[in-house]
Order: structure tokens, then sequence, then C-alpha cells
């Protein structure tokens, strides 16, 4: 079982994503834990995935204790399921040594803890190492770092972030875009041991971490939901998200912008001041379910601000949001995504 963990937005579903459609026939599992009850990341894994459990709204690793783990990895578990691995997902704030702990602990035979992975968003390393310092734990912790988003960065930068980790990690460490690693990597474990000489972690590495929760990331972040069914303009959403607080770090989901959006769903990401769409096909009822993570949010007033951005004739198709909106689609998944004009604040 390999846990993959990771800051918010720094690419882990991608990275799963690019797992799951490499599979080289292993059949993976999948738990996936998001903060918020909207469960972004499953809807965005589900279809390709062998099995999938997941855990929304909490953090899996003070939700629940190990019997309630073993409870919820029980499907994936079990021998009829014919798992070769199983992935856990963190959400971007868990604590991710709390997790291996819950893995280590399990009572369950079929459950063998197989590395922690953490993805590390290049062009955002600076700012939130400094808003969290834990970072640098969780880097140095990790069986193999993926140092993720390089297309974001220019080469020189680039250059200085892999060096920066490196010196932090203890574990190997890899510069990728789009979470693009080869699966052996992580489900062949001599291949991580012979990659960068990266070692499993054992309760007494994880015994210098304290056990306050107090501490941890999600401590100081909260999440909150907007969910309608009436299509939003594009041009009002694009203007609240250029006027959101600095608070909001997080936004996803997808959006629903009626006949400007060609009827089509925006599954949307916003990270820090950064924002992109990617227009796919409506599985089920069309409606805009956002999750929005932060620090210090208001949500009676982001709520009333995106209520705001109903479209009073969604029939009508908003030329200049339409333009305005394209300037931030990833249809291939593999453009940059580009950073709003107005910076977040
Ligand atoms: N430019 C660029 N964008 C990327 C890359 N990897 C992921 N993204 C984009 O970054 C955004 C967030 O990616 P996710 O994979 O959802 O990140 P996450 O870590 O699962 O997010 P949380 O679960 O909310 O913490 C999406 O818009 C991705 O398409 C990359 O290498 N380059």
């Amino acid at each position: 079982m390999v846990v993959l963990a990771g800051y918010l937005g720094s690419g882990k579903t991608t990275l799963l994503n690019h797992l799951l459609r490499n599979d080289d026939g292993r059949r993976i599992g999948v738990l996936v834990n998001d903060f918020g009850s909207i469960n972004v990341d499953a809807m965005n894994v589900a279809g390709q995935v062998d099995a999938t459990v997941s855990l929304e709204n909490g953090c899996l690793c003070c939700a629940v204790d190990v019997d309630g783990v073993d409870r919820m990895l029980e499907k994936l578990a079990h021998p009829g399921a014919a798992l070769d691995a199983i992935v856990i997902e963190a959400s971007g704030i868990a604590e991710p040594t709390q997790l291996v702990r819950l893995v280590l602990s399990s009572q369950n035979p079929g459950i063998e803890f197989g590395g922690l992975v953490e993805v590390v968003d290049a062009a955002e390393f600076d700012d939130t190492r400094a808003r969290h310092p834990e970072l640098d734990d969780h880097v140095r912790l990790a069986d193999l770092v993926v140092v993720n988003k390089i297309d974001r960065v220019a080469e020189a930068e680039r250059e200085r972030v892999i060096g920066e980790v490196r010196e932090l990690a203890e574990g190997a460490v890899l510069a990728t875009e789009r979470g693009r690693i080869a699966p052996g990597i992580l489900f062949d474990d001599p291949a991580i041991r012979d990659s960068g000489g990266a070692r499993q972690l054992s309760f007494a590495d994880l015994d210098d971490h304290d056990d306050d929760h107090s501490h941890h990331m999600h401590a100081v972040y909260e999440s909150m939901e907007f969910t309608t069914d009436r299509p939003l303009n594009p041009s009002a959403f694009l203007d609240f998200l250029k006027e959101r607080s600095r608070g909001v770090y997080r936004i996803k989901g997808p959006v629903d912008f009626g006949a400007s959006g060609e009827d089509r769903c925006f599954q949307f990401h916003a990270v820090g001041v950064f924002a992109a769409f990617t227009r796919i096909r409506w599985k089920g009822p069309r409606s805009t379910r956002l999750v929005l993570i932060g620090t210090d949010l208001d949500p009676a007033s982001l709520r009333a601000r995106l209520e705001s951005c109903v479209d009073p004739t969604p029939d009508v198709v908003d030329r200049m949001g339409v333009l305005n909106l394209a300037r931030h689609l990833d249809d291939d998944g593999s453009s940059a995504q580009e950073p709003w004009d107005v910076e977040a604040g």
C-alpha cells in the first residue's frame, strides 16, 4: 500500500490518474480522502480504477483510528478484490506521517506498507514551505519525492528547487510534469530502493513526530462547498476568481456555464493564483459543485459572491466571458496553466 501525499493542489490526483492509465496490467485499488464534503478527487479518478473507497469531509489522518482504516480497507485488501497495489491519496492537508503510522498499524495481513510518495508543486514550493515549515519533514521522510509542475518554472528555478528538495530528502527525488512517473518505480519496491537509496519508514522514524493534531495543517484549514443547479456566468465567475481573498488557496469541482460553456462540464482547478479548466462531458446531472479550501474563510460572504455569479440569462452566450475563459482552458491536459491577470488578494 502506497501513501500518496502532497500539499493542496500539488498534483496527487493527476499522478494517480497517470498511474491508473499506465498500470501495466496491475490491478490498483484507491482510497481517496478529500477535505470537503464533495468528493471531487474521487469523481476525478472514478471509472479508471479497479476498486475505490472514498472518505470525504475529514482528514483521514485524524478522522479514523486503525480499526476504522482496517474497516475501510477491507473491501480493497480482500483477496477476492485481487488487487496488486492500493494507493491512498491523502487530502492536501493531511499529515503523511500519521497516515503511514495507520498503515503500519494495520492488523490486516493483506496490507503491507509500500512507501510514502510526497508530491511537491515546483512553482509553489517556496511559498508553501514558508507557510508550512512541516513540509520539510514530509519531504525528508518520503521514500519518493515527486517535484511536479516543472513546466511551470524556468529552468534555473527548476534546478534550484530540485536541488533544495534533494538536500532535504532522504529518499529518491524525481522531477515530473503532470505526475508522469513510471509506475514500476512505485509498485516494485526494489526499483524505489535502487533509484536513490530510499528506505521504508518504520515506527522509529515516525516517533519523532508529535501526535498533537493541533499542529497539523488541517487544524488551520477549513473547507466549504458551493453548489447550484443554475448555470454560472463566465465573466462573473472570472471576476470572483480575481477578487477572491488570499485565504482561499484551493478551489475545485465542476462548473456549469450553461450555453456559454456549450453545455459542457468545466472541471475547474485553482491552486494559489493559478487556475485552469478542463472541458469534459457531463456524466451525471448538470450542476456546479465547488469545494473551496483555505484559511480564515468567510463562508457567508463567499457563498453570496458565488450566488451573484448565477447567470440571469443562461441561454445567452456571454462572448467576452467565453474568450476570457479560453485563456485558462487546459483541454489536452498538457498546456501550462496561466496565472490570473490580477493576483488574488
Ligand atoms: N501546469 C501543470 N499543471 C499541473 C501539473 N500537474 C497537475 N497540474 C494541474 O494542477 C491542478 C491540481 O492538480 P490535482 O492533481 O488535482 O492536485 P491534488 O494534489 O490532487 O489536489 P488536492 O487533492 O486538492 O490537494 C490541476 O488543474 C492539474 O491539471 C503539471 O505538472 N503542470
